[in-house]
């Protein structure tokens, strides 16, 4: 667009030589004030619980402000106990007040405070922006309150009327809820997502409830568990199959059940009659949450989640079969079975397997599903694309995430850039192109979005049958970085040699600063100023692993917020928080229940590392934001001059 047509668009944003004046003085202010804190979180896996204490305490952000404005006024206890319920101020408060001897007084005195620690977190915004997060019901008061000074001359009185006011007229409870919500908010001025929410824990679909509340400041860097739930949602088989045995391998249905109203009775009935007299011991589900299966229920899950691997291993296969631009022949494992001793060879080598009872499986024919396996996958299929919440996530997930992300001179992506055994970019065949580095991400993006929005018109034969189901387990996947996903081996094989999934050379590689750079590089990044952020496998800390590797230059941020790792990491996961001061690495402690988070203050932070500090502070105008402000300023200033020279006329009305 030439200067001229912009700046004639602008105009009708600006008609005035005073508004255009206005939007000039109001941006340059915010060009002026603190970077905003960016918060990285990554691998959920569900853990709503943990991941809700995580964004409510601001990563542990809000304890220190709380140290640092009280520690002369209030005993360790007291801080604790105003920390907690600035987190889950309603459950927090009814245990208060049972307890108080003078509550008024409490109020008063709590009040104040929450108001300063409001004062030091909103302090980084305009007051225009605040103002539009205010909660309604007490906007103007909360304004007011905010930047009167309590001790300035004159404003004393006026300052403690109000607060008197308010518990006198019993809106105490609910100023404290309100002002509470709007300092966790403010605490967190960007949040990134670098993958992984879905699957293995329970309450994926509530993790997706407060992220689109977040929306406005929410992005998402797709991990492959979030891929195979967008498949999942367009309809792919293959990826419903995976969905709904990663659920049943941790006898979790709470997310497809309650959060998606997705009927499994049809996959029990059918699992229940075929698999009647077989224990299914391969399958019984993963670590079941104590006391909430019963010993039927899952001896019944059982059956289902080895009734769906084998409806997954026969759609995989065609689709294998169907697509030879995957090169992934080496996974169609069915037909390598022998029906008669049950056993499997695999690269010229004979296994024992630990099953003999595959009664849907034709030998002649293993990868056709039977007549009963296809309509219960069709029922599942219309529940997932019928299922409104289950769309309405998918569809955040599109709006508000991509392959990788740079913002602010960081690179986010979840997994790996596939590179060869030098270290160097690996091109990958895609269609007709051989793709590496960024054309790759760029390309595999745009992939994921047809899928979802134009599935047909993807053609089949250059990008394969389902190129989500691709993203989720093929050894050129960026998303999943290991040459192989061996499912079947770790159902049906002993030899845990058989299990291994080897992994990207980018594993071997990112403690290497020159690898890195080149990776920056290809992204159109300052390697000497930015970082790499990752999550994908677990950090163990418990064995000495750093999530910096290569100087800090690369971040790995995976510390196990999802249960059944934390084993591994001897940790619950990281937040990475990236203020205008410098680099934070936050470190969590198993969260154990939020009963116990409320009622016995446990904070489950415990560690807060500087990885990095900034020379000097960074300001909003050293930030990609701040380089679109300025941009839009040099606009308003040609705008303005325009006026003046009456090259453009002003519209007063
Ligand atoms: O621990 P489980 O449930 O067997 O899952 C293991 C599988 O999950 C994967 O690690 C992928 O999931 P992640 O992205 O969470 O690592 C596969 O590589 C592997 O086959
Ligand atoms: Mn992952």
């Amino acid at each position: 667009m030439k200067d001229k047509d912009y700046l004639k668009l602008l105009a009708e944003e600006y008609p005035t030589i005073s508004s255009v004046s206005s939007e000039i003085i109001n941006l340059n202010a915010i060009l002026n004030l603190p970077k905003g804190t960016e918060h990285f979180l990554t691998d959920i896996h569900g853990e709503y619980e943990a991941f809700s204490y995580v964004l409510r305490n601001a990563s542990g952000v809000l304890k220190l402000k709380i140290d640092d404005l009280f520690d002369d006024e209030l005993t360790n206890e007291k801080k604790k106990k105003l920390a907690t319920l600035l987190y889950y101020p309603e459950e927090k408060l009814d245990l208060i007040k049972k307890e108080a001897v003078d509550i008024d007084s409490w109020y008063k005195d709590t009040l104040i405070r929450l108001i300063k620690i409001c004062r030091v977190v909103s302090s980084k915004y305009t007051r225009s922006r605040v103002r539009k997060m205010l909660p309604k019901d007490f906007s103007y008061i909360i304004e007011e309150l905010l930047h009167e000074e309590e001790e300035r001359l004159n404003k004393h009185d006026y300052f403690h009327n109000i607060i008197h006011t308010i518990i006198d007229i019993d809106r105490a409870d609910e100023f404290i809820i309100a002002i509470s919500n709007l300092i966790q908010r403010l605490a967190i001025d960007r949040l990134h997502i670098i993958g992984d929410i879905y699957d293995r824990g329970p309450l994926s679909h509530k993790i997706l409830d407060d992220l689109i509340l977040r929306r406005s400041f929410t992005d998402i860097q797709w991990g492959n568990h979030d891929i195979l739930w967008m498949g999942a949602a367009a309809g792919s088989l293959a990826c419903i199959t995976n969905v709904v045995r990663i659920a049943l391998r941790y006898a979790n249905l709470a997310t497809l059940e309650e959060g998606y109203g997705i009927n499994l009775l049809p996959l029990a009935t059918f699992a229940l009659d075929i698999y009647k007299d077989d224990e299914c011991k391969n399958f019984i589900p993963k670590k079941p949450i104590e006391n909430y299966y019963q010993e039927k229920d899952l001896e019944l899950l059982s059956k289902m989640h080895k009734a769906i691997s084998i409806i997954q291993f026969k759609i995989e296969g065609q689709i294998i079969k169907n697509s030879s631009n995957y090169k992934m022949e080496h996974r169609l494992l069915l037909d390598k079975i022998d029906y008669n001793n049950f056993s499997i060879t695999i690269e010229d080598k004979n296994y024992k397997l630990n099953d003999k009872n595959f009664p849907t499986i034709d030998p002649n024919n293993p990868y056709i599903l039977t007549k009963q396996e296809e309509r219960i996958l069709n029922r599942i299929k219309e529940c997932f694309l019928e299922s409104d919440k289950l769309q309405k996530h998918i569809k955040f997930l599109y709006s508000n995430g991509s392959m990788y992300l740079k913002y602010n001179s960081n690179l986010l992506y979840h997994s790996c850039i596939p590179l060869n055994d030098k270290g160097k970019f690996r091109k990958v065949e895609l269609g007709d192109e051989k793709l590496y580095g960024k054309k790759l991400f760029d390309k595999l993006d745009f992939l994921a979005r047809m899928f979802y929005f134009n599935n047909d018109q993807i053609d089949k034969k250059l990008y394969g049958e389902d190129i989500m189901w691709y993203l989720w387990c093929n050894g050129d996947s960026p998303l999943f970085g290991k040459d192989k996903m061996t499912t079947f081996e770790r159902y049906f094989i002993e030899d845990k040699m058989t299990h291994i999934e080897k992994k990207d050379p980018y594993y071997k590689f990112r403690d290497n600063e020159n690898v890195l750079n080149n990776i920056l590089e290809e992204f159109d990044l300052n390697p000497y100023s930015s970082h790499i952020i990752n999550g994908h496998v677990p950090v163990k800390a418990s064995s000495g692993e750093s999530p910096i590797k290569a100087n800090g230059k690369l971040l790995v941020i995976d510390g196990g917020f999802s249960k059944t790792y934390q084993s591994k990491t001897g940790l619950a996961g990281y937040t990475l928080i990236y203020n205008s001061y410098g680099i934070r690495l936050a470190s969590h402690e198993p969260f154990e229940s939020k009963i116990k988070a409320i009622k016995e203050e446990k904070d489950i932070l415990s560690t807060l590392e500087l990885l990095e500090k900034m020379d000097k502070r960074k300001y909003i105008y050293d930030t990609d934001k701040g380089k679109e402000l300025e941009e839009r300023v040099e606009y308003l200033k040609k705008l303005l001059s325009a006026y003046r020279m009456g090259l453009i006329n002003e519209n007063v009305q």
